[in-house]
């Protein structure tokens, strides 16, 4: 079956009735709202150019207006390019509501415009606020919150749907966050239904070339196209080392060396640098307990054996430690000095670095 998506519907919530196409359009009907293009060009003031939040490699997203003032975000295909991205994100997305998933709100396809009308996501992209210029620093507790609430988006789409939906492009820039600072996953351009959710777990190969982001990509997938849940949770170990040293996961500026997070990361817990390696701002500020047990999470989540790296659920759970850990040291060190800051000193750490995966430097621009 070359595109699983067909045999619809495959979440549990909603009734096993075969749906019907909506007629000009590749949608289900009823699942999603479906825009004309004069509603879209009311909405974003006809497309101007003072509305652009941003642009990427498929589309440039706006910020609308639609009904009684609700604002969303309207992602505009720019190119000829991008309209199986397009079809495979709105295929998935107007089936997928839940609080840590971006909603689409609808869909235009109308004279050969694509257009994706989501949820508003005012603060934009975790990446930007991780490494970008001119963002104010993200405090280490607001992080570990944003990575559980991702850790339990993602693990939701592993196994809280009929199908497990495998998200396929785990990134920072596919985190966004709103005026709250809460996080939501984004982007499911080329994500793929997984096996029967109580089945083992899923393996999916892709059969094209392999489509991803440089830096995230675990080794299996990279050789041979194998996704699975675990090449979800490869691409969040990463994501976890981006939180901490507040890096991309390839930085083309630094030596060959370091330019892969992965072998930073390795480099560093190896040679036992990791407070060199770490965000400046956040020196002193994370508690040696909590940044152990964060550590030693994301050192599994790359292992290079996908079966020796944890489920979903054991992140966000350990994950969850790690911030219970943070909260008591800091109120053990405010019991103690109520007037200063909670600042910690440098310790050892035991994560385990001998099987971090290779980084997936080969494969870069294929
Ligand atoms: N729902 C949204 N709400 C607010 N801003 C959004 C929303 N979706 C996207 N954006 C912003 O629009 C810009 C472009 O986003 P988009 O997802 O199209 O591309 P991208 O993040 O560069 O990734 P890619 O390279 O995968 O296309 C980014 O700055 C992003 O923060």
């Amino acid at each position: 079956m070359k595109n699983p998506l067909c045999c619809l519907p495959f979440l549990s919530g909603l009734k096993e009735k075969p749906l019907q196409p909506n007629h000009g359009s590749h949608l289900p009907e009823g699942l999603c709202r479906q825009f004309s293009l004069a509603e879209i060009i009311a909405a974003t003031n006809n497309f101007h150019p003072h509305l652009i939040i941003g642009r990427g490699d498929f589309g440039t997203v706006y910020k609308g207006t639609i009904d009684d003032g609700t604002v969303v975000a309207v992602k505009r295909r720019h190119s000829k390019f991008g309209g199986e991205e397009f079809r495979n994100e709105s295929r998935f997305l107007c089936q997928l509501r839940h609080p840590l998933l971006v909603s689409l709100i609808g869909f235009c396809e109308e004279r050969n415009e694509m257009i994706l009308v989501y949820e508003y996501m005012s603060r934009g992209r975790l990446s930007d606020h991780l490494y970008g210029e001119g963002y104010a620093p993200l405090s280490w507790k607001q992080r570990l919150q944003i990575c559980i609430s991702a850790a339990r988006g993602l693990h939701y789409l592993h196994t809280g749907t009929k199908y497990a939906v495998i998200h396929g492009n785990v990134t920072t820039r596919n985190i966004l966050l709103n005026e709250e600072f809460s996080c939501k996953l984004h982007y499911f351009g080329i994500s793929k239904l997984g096996s029967f959710c109580t089945s083992k777990a899923s393996r999916v190969r892709r059969e094209s070339k392999i489509i991803g982001t440089i830096g995230y990509m675990a080794p299996e997938y990279a050789v041979n196209g194998e996704m699975t849940e675990k090449t979800d949770v490869f691409a969040f170990g990463v994501i976890l080392f981006q939180v901490l040293f507040g890096r991309p996961a390839e930085d083309l500026s630094l030596p060959q060396d370091l330019r892969y997070i992965l072998e930073w990361a390795k480099e560093s817990l190896r040679e036992g640098t990791i407070y060199h390696a770490m965000d400046p701002y956040l020196k002193e500020r994370v508690a040696p307990g909590c940044l152990n047990k964060y550590l030693e999470i994301a050192s599994r989540c790359v292992h290079h054996d996908r079966k020796e790296r944890p489920a979903m659920g054991e992140v966000e759970i350990t994950l969850e430690l790690a911030l219970e850990l943070q909260d008591r040291a800091d109120a053990e060190m405010e019991a103690t000095n109520p007037s200063t800051e909670c600042l910690y000193e440098e310790a050892l750490f035991s994560a385990s670095v001998r099987n971090f995966s290779a980084p997936d430097r080969n494969f870069a621009h294929c």
